[in-house]
């Protein structure tokens, strides 16, 4: 059998993917440094190649094996979907001479991910319901797949050159035409999937190479294989790809690899083709209950990969459980080795790497490197039996039993007030009472112009945080300075002309650091970076007990604004789904009741904010959107919404609730949306136009504000007055001129004041211009 022997036996543990980023964000100082012209492309990959080889030597000391396979080469300068579609040769045209299929792949991914003059980048995505945000290839009928594998087999021999034989790790062709969108000359109704049968002698080409190149295995994910979507076609394709790449001449042992969720139908149709493993998630998910025969003597002969060690979360579980996980596989096969359910990128590097952490709360907590430990204490066990591996069975369960006892983790006052909620604690009156008080108390014009929140963080904010955060400043220092910035800021709006104004989040570094800082029940990081794409990454707080407030959150910030305005001031608050979003989740109780505790602090948070006379909150939702259309199986329920409601539904009839969701397309999520009941709804209009609006009519709002973007701020680019109107215009198609609000697309936090002084100036003029023009069609249809 071609490749098929079983003289190079898989490794007995080892890990689907290792964090990318470096112990000291390497990674993202070296993306910048070459985003500024400061590094050449050769520069960057040394540094790569810098970070590769710590990875390794870090992998061998906790337990990996430099030589049979278990070191994953999964390391990606900027994405390692990107990476995938660069070595099938799959570049959009408006690449053109820019990108040389053949010529250097780093280099290629990078123009991708960034864009060039005249062709903006590939768009991004999450990751299969993580934080990590992939680039989304572009195929369509005359892609010309061809292959460049530079990139893999440089990183491979690079590695062999060392005294390593890693394992190359691959998006495998299914998952990559599943991850791919119809570019820009696909017929209606084209899909990528289609071109499955191209694109696979292709990745034959690739693995033969690195055969030659010395690999042994080579890992090919295919998370799009799994979870409750998966269609009959999706799964017919995976049989058909991995039958072809069975075949395949001069190929290395093949590992496909799934994750994020139970392998279902898919082992069924991966068994019959000749690759020689198979990965399971046996952590967010479980083997199929029923196989029939013949799967089940084909899977006999392969190696289960079983993914008993969460790759996503940080606790650091039950080792005890893991390896009687990993020991039931055995009905399945005699060849089990053991792993992470995921890659690792979704978690940081090393618990160690946090000295001022709780010292309890780090016993609870494992990261990437702690994994690897478990990795491989539950391959010893496995191989010798439990006894072998009692000690460290022991002090795993010695740690989760002080989590579920510590204090904290349970609190009794926040347990009972989520008990005694009912369904009219949930309840707002009815919307067009409401809608009736706040137009008589705001008093606002047709079209009222407003901004989602943050603006500019100028060096002289970051710098004043920082020496507050240091300890160089003092409190009244750091007060005093946020203060002017909050003068400065209501200032530039009252002079722009704005209708509602904000207070303009200065003292928030990032919104979820912000909340989280003044909640009970979570701890902060001080070198817990994750990846989100690229070099940008995040530092998701740890959530570990009940939810509860410290103090009031926002409330003299803004009470402060609102006493230098006569102006109606919006008060800012993140939502119950993105602080959940953007925080290590406890593992111990479902996500709809943490969610729920978050929502009692917010719901305090507003009557706080109406207590010191504000009339208007908005609620940001950024992660709302993402996570019900990703359709994640824990997130795309109804706990989001519900929590939301809960926040919010305890405000007086008189305060306007807004819903700021930030998506482009609320039309996919909008049934969604409308049952958050908000009295305005925000979100970007993007290339999506009035879509959004027509979305929230059909999901039965029609009544209500709407406030869609009507500029990117992402782009530094300031938009003409005209060009606004048009936007306006359009809006004013589908929606009346007292529903509609004029504000840009998010918050101004990344872009300059030279940026958005002259664009908000410009937006107000465009709401005046509209406004002027209703009014002299309105006097003439009465004369
Ligand atoms: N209020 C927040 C801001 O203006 C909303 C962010 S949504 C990603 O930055
Ligand atoms: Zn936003």
């Amino acid at each position: 059998m071609q490749g098929g022997s079983r003289s190079h036996a898989f490794p007995a543990g080892m890990v689907l993917g290792y964090p990318r980023l470096g112990r000291r964000r390497e990674l993202t100082a070296a993306l910048t440094a070459h985003a500024q012209g400061r590094l050449s492309v050769a520069e960057l990959r040394a540094e790569a190649d810098a970070i590769r080889s710590a990875a390794r030597e870090r992998l061998v000391q906790l337990g990996l094996q430099p030589a049979d396979s278990s070191i994953p080469e999964s390391f990606s300068l900027v994405d390692h979907v990107v990476d995938a579609a660069v070595a099938v040769g799959a570049i959009p045209r408006r690449f053109g001479e820019a990108i040389d299929p053949g010529g250097d792949a780093s280099t290629a991914s990078l123009m991708l991910a960034r864009g060039t003059e005249n062709a903006p980048p590939l768009n991004t995505a999450a990751w299969f319901g993580s934080l990590y945000r992939h680039f989304v290839p572009e195929i369509g009928p005359t892609t010309r797949f061809m292959l460049n594998a530079q990139q893999f087999v440089r990183d491979l021999s690079e590695s062999r050159a060392a005294g390593y034989t890693t394992r190359p790790v691959i998006v495998g062709p299914v998952t990559l035409l599943r991850l791919s969108t119809a570019d820009a000359g696909a017929p209606v109704g084209f899909n990528p999937l289609s071109r499955l049968a191209d694109v696979v002698p292709v990745y034959a080409e690739l693995l033969a190479k690195l055969r030659h190149a010395g690999a042994e295995w080579v890992q090919l994910d295919e998370p799009a294989l799994v979870g409750e979507g998966v269609s009959e076609r999706t799964l017919a394709a995976a049989q058909s790809a991995y039958t072809a790449l069975g075949a395949a001449a001069g190929r290395p042992h093949l590992f496909v690899a799934t994750a994020y969720g139970s392998i279902g139908d898919a082992l069924a149709a991966l068994a019959p083709t000749r690759v020689e493993a198979i990965g399971v998630d046996l952590v967010s998910g479980e083997l199929p209950s029923r196989l029939d025969n013949l799967t089940r003597a084909r899977v006999a002969e392969k190696t289960i990969v079983a993914g008993v060690i969460d790759g996503g979360n940080v606790w650091r579980g039950d080792l005890a459980r893991a390896l009687e996980v990993a020991a039931d596989v055995r009905r399945l096969t005699r060849s089990v080795a053991v792993s992470t359910s995921s890659s690792l990128i979704h978690v940081p590097h090393d618990v160690a790497n946090e000295p001022e952490l709780d010292a309890r709360v780090a016993r609870w907590l494992a990261f990437a490197d702690q994994k690897v430990e478990q990795v491989a204490v539950v391959a010893r066990g496995l191989a010798l039996g439990s006894a072998a591996v009692a000690s460290e069975l022991r002090a795993a369960s010695a740690a989760l039993g002080d989590r579920t006892s510590a204090p904290g983790v349970r609190d009794a006052a926040v347990r009972e007030r989520v008990a005694t909620v009912t369904a009219e604690t949930r309840t707002r009156v009815p919307y067009t009472e409401r809608r009736d008080v706040q137009r008589t108390t705001l008093g606002l014009p047709p079209l009222p112009t407003s901004t989602i929140g943050a603006f500019p963080q100028t060096d002289e904010i970051r710098a004043a945080r920082a020496r507050y955060s240091s300890g160089i400043d003092s409190a009244e220092k750091y007060v005093s300075a946020m203060k002017q910035a909050i003068a400065d800021i209501i200032a530039v709006q009252e002079h722009l002309g704005l209708d509602v104004l904000v207070h303009g989040e200065a003292e928030r570094a990032d919104m979820v650091t912000f909340f989280t800082e003044n909640l009970e029940g979570f701890e902060l990081t001080r070198n817990g970076w994750v990846q989100t794409t690229a070099g940008d990454c995040v530092r998701p707080a740890i959530l570990w007990g009940d939810v509860s407030r410290l103090r009031p959150i926002t409330v003299a910030w803004t009470r402060y604004a609102q006493s230098l305005t006569r102006k109606p001031l919006k008060g800012m608050l993140t939502g119950p789904a993105t602080l959940l979003s953007l925080s290590f989740v406890r593992d111990d109780q479902p996500l709809a009741d943490t969610a729920e505790q978050i929502a009692l602090v917010l719901r305090d948070e507003i009557a706080d904010l109406e207590r010191a006379g504000l009339q208007i909150v908005q609620v940001d939702e950024p992660a709302l959107a993402e996570r019900l259309a990703s359709g994640s199986s824990d997130l795309g329920s109804d706990w989001a919404v519900r929590a939301f409601v809960l926040a919010t539904a305890g405000a007086r009839p008189q305060t306007q609730v807004h819903a700021h969701v930030c998506t482009s397309d609320p039309g996919a999520v909008a049934a969604a949306i409308a049952r958050l009941d908000a009295d305005v709804t925000g979100f970007e209009a993007g290339r999506a136009g009035t879509q959004g609006i027509e979305g929230l009519r059909a999901a039965g709002r029609a009544e209500r504000d709407v406030s869609p973007g009507v500029y990117d701020v992402r782009s530094p680019r300031i938009p003409a007055v005209t060009e606004i109107e048009e936007r306006l215009a359009a809006a004013l198609e589908v929606v009346g001129a007292d529903r509609l609000w004029v504000s840009p697309d998010c918050g101004l936090s990344a872009r300059t004041y030279a940026e958005a002084t002259p664009a908000l100036g410009n937006l107000v003029e465009a709401a005046q211009r509209v406004r002027a023009r209703l009014a002299d069609r309105a006097e003439a249809t009465t004369r």
